[in-house]
């Protein structure tokens, strides 16, 4: 979706399918005019298209954008929300309200999330809830949102106690991913985005994992065809999974590998302060230490594999420290919120062997020992 140089719109797409009944809908994986020509025939049909997008990336894409959905829609409104996951909360959830009523947006008006993972989530759930329910495209402009947010329909805002606790299953209908926008990208996001391109590996698939290996440099250096290929193998995966768990009944919990530390760093950091790519980077490392632990890895042959991967990714390795005096109990306290809890009892994404995960209850005196083990 560049606004200045356009690729040939003879170039293939990628499509993936998310096979859902009727909920079913395809993610387009290319870029320039054959991208968007494909993607118009999938666009819902309706009464007006609201882009919500952010500061940072509406200078960006938002006119290319508003010029292709303006042939499709009798009227297209724009919000453009402050930037940064310290945002993705209930008062910039009501920004997205305020312009919908605002400019009298209907049951027929289609929103389309044009950015990174927090506008993906914070607009899934606006469309979730707006008059009980309206049809929404991703545009995801992240590697992590093209790999991972933009793809299952899971949506939600954080509260101070907790990530992503307050949301919804609601899957849009097209996932546009274009990966011209990926040009534009911090050299840290990037980062953070190879991150859950890596956790498909040891959940799911270890031949991609070796490819990740071999390909890791090229990644780095935003080598086209290789984002494409990562792009595509993490959307055929996660379509996978999500198709055959829509709701996290079981099977999905594998596509939270590293999250439950994760999300911990993230909130007891102050959300911001660690990417979320960053904070899962540094999760995977201390779930597969306790998958070792436990006994599910009996060599350390994996963690030496996924160490330097991370590493040569541009991730950090190291969780930080959550409290000067109290750190294990502080990540417990932070953890216990987390969706996969049952009965108080923490539940890890554990890997054994690499390429197979699971989910297991842990006792707190083991995960606070790893814990000590592992932060300085
Ligand atoms: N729903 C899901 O299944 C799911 C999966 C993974 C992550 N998430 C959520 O996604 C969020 C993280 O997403 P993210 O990593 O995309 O972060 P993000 O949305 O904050 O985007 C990262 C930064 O890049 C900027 N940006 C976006 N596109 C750009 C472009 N093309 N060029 C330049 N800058 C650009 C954004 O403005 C932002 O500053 C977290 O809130 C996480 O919880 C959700
Ligand atoms: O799609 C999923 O399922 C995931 O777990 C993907 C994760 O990468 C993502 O960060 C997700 O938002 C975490 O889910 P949560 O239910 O733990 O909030
Ligand atoms: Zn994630």
């Amino acid at each position: 979706m560049s606004q200045s140089s356009p690729a040939p719109a003879t170039a293939a797409v990628d499509v993936v399918d998310i096979a859902l009944d009727a909920r079913s809908y395809p993610i387009l994986i290319g870029q320039g005019e054959s991208l968007w020509q494909q993607a118009e025939v999938h666009f819902p049909k309706g009464t007006s298209a609201v882009i919500v997008t952010n500061t940072t990336v509406a200078p960006l894409y938002l006119q290319a954008l508003r010029q292709r959905l303006e042939r499709h829609y009798p009227k297209v409104l724009e919000v453009a929300l402050p930037d940064g996951e310290q945002h993705k909360n209930w008062q910039t959830l009501n920004l997205i309200f305020d312009a919908l009523l605002g400019n009298g947006a209907d049951r027929k008006a289609v929103l389309y999330a044009l950015g990174g993972g927090v506008i993906g989530d914070m607009t899934g759930f606006a469309a979730a809830c707006y008059m009980r329910g309206v049809p929404f495209v991703q545009v995801p402009t992240t590697l992590l949102a093209q790999v991972d947010s933009s793809v299952g329909g899971k949506t939600a805002i954080n509260h101070p106690l907790g990530k992503n606790m307050i949301g919804a299953f609601y899957q849009p209908r097209l996932v546009v991913c274009d990966i011209d926008t990926l040009r534009t990208l911090p050299t840290e996001q990037l980062s953070a985005g190879l991150a859950e391109v890596i956790k498909y590996g040891p959940i799911y698939d270890m031949e991609f994992f070796a490819w990740l290996e071999a390909n890791v440099e090229r990644l780095v250096a935003q080598d086209a065809d290789a984002l494409r290929h990562a792009i595509r193998r993490s959307c055929e995966i996660k379509a996978a999974v999500v198709s055959a768990d829509e709701t996290e009944a079981g099977l999905r919990e594998i596509l939270n590998f590293g999250h439950t530390f994760g999300h911990a760093i993230e909130a007891g950091m102050g959300y911001g302060a660690w990417l979320h790519g960053h904070a899962v980077a540094a999760g995977m490392v201390l779930a597969t230490r306790l998958s070792q632990k436990l006994g599910h890895l009996p060599d350390a042959d994996f963690l030496a594999r996924l160490v330097p991967l991370l590493q040569k990714a541009g991730l950090p390795i190291e969780a930080p420290r959550l409290d000067p005096a109290r750190n294990a109990e502080r990540y417990l306290e932070l953890m216990r919120v987390d969706k996969k809890t049952q009965g108080g009892a923490i539940r890890f994404v554990l890997i054994a062997p690499p390429g197979q995960a699971h989910t297991e209850k842990v006792a707190d005196a083991v995960a606070a020992q790893l814990l000590d083990e592992c932060i300085a």
